[in-house]
């Protein structure tokens, strides 16, 4: 998986999809399905992505009791798709079940996707996490402990902000994988992403992928706006 850019593709309908994805007619993109997309559309949307070509992040981010939590896993398995994940809030015995129920129903002679864990959502800033979550402890801090949960129950890696990956490389290591949203450009509105780094920052902070959407997905050239993304990332553009 060398490709850092994962393209979220939050919108209602395939017809959507297929609308966006016209704009890069020769590419092979990783990209990510959401709730949104996932809910009104269904598995349909990821056998059309994946007969496209496409990398998939299914981005669900399952938080249930392990039971309920390990037999999804076993169904979306089945999808074949290359990253899924749950709230690592869930704790060590529903992440270890996802792993069980992943494992169970990946097909014989295919690897199982990658499963991550979301630490803190990026749109959480310090001050929510202690006054409406009632979590005393730093963000940095709070994000570390998670993705040490996630790592003891043997995934692959965690979602974060890229402002916290140096530290989660330092403490769960370089093959742990740091999937970072709260991408935006230097011009960009924040909107509802708090923990918000560009990706020029990201690149530098050591992050393993970037999620990006409305940057991409709402940009009046979204072409244009994904090789913006290239080169920043190539350190050739830094704004
Ligand atoms: O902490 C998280 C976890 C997931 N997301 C998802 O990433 C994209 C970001 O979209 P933008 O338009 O670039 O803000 C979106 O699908 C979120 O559901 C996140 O932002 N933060």
């Amino acid at each position: 998986m060398n490709d850092p850019f994962i393209i979220a593709l939050d919108f209602p309908t395939e017809k959507d999809v297929r609308a966006l994805l016209q704009s890069f007619p020769r590419e092979s993109l990783f990209v990510k399905v959401g709730m949104e997309l996932y809910y009104q559309e269904g598995p349909e949307i990821i056998h059309y992505l994946k007969d496209q070509g496409h990398r998939i992040f299914l981005d669900l981010k399952l938080h249930d009791i392990p039971n309920t939590v390990k037999r999804a896993m076993k169904g979306l398995a089945r999808f074949g798709v290359d990253i899924v994940n749950v709230h690592a809030a869930g704790g060590t015995r529903m992440m270890e079940a996802a792993l069980e129920g992943l494992e169970a129903g990946t097909p014989s002679g295919t690897r199982r996707p990658y499963c991550i864990a979301v630490t803190q959502l990026t749109s959480t800033s310090e001050q929510m996490l202690h006054r409406e979550l009632w979590i005393d402890r730093p963000m940095e801090e709070t994000v570390l402990h998670y993705a040490a949960l996630a790592k003891q129950s043997g995934l692959d890696g965690v979602v974060c902000s890229a402002k916290e990956v140096p530290l989660v490389r330092k403490h769960c290591g370089e093959a742990f994988l740091t999937v970072t949203p709260g991408i935006r450009f230097a011009d960009d509105e924040k909107s509802d992403q708090v923990r918000v780094v560009t990706p020029y920052e990201a690149k530098k902070l050591g992050a393993s992928f970037i999620v990006i959407g409305r940057s991409i997905t709402h940009a009046e050239n979204p072409a244009a706006a994904y090789e913006r993304l290239q080169r920043e990332w190539k350190g050739e553009e830094k704004e």
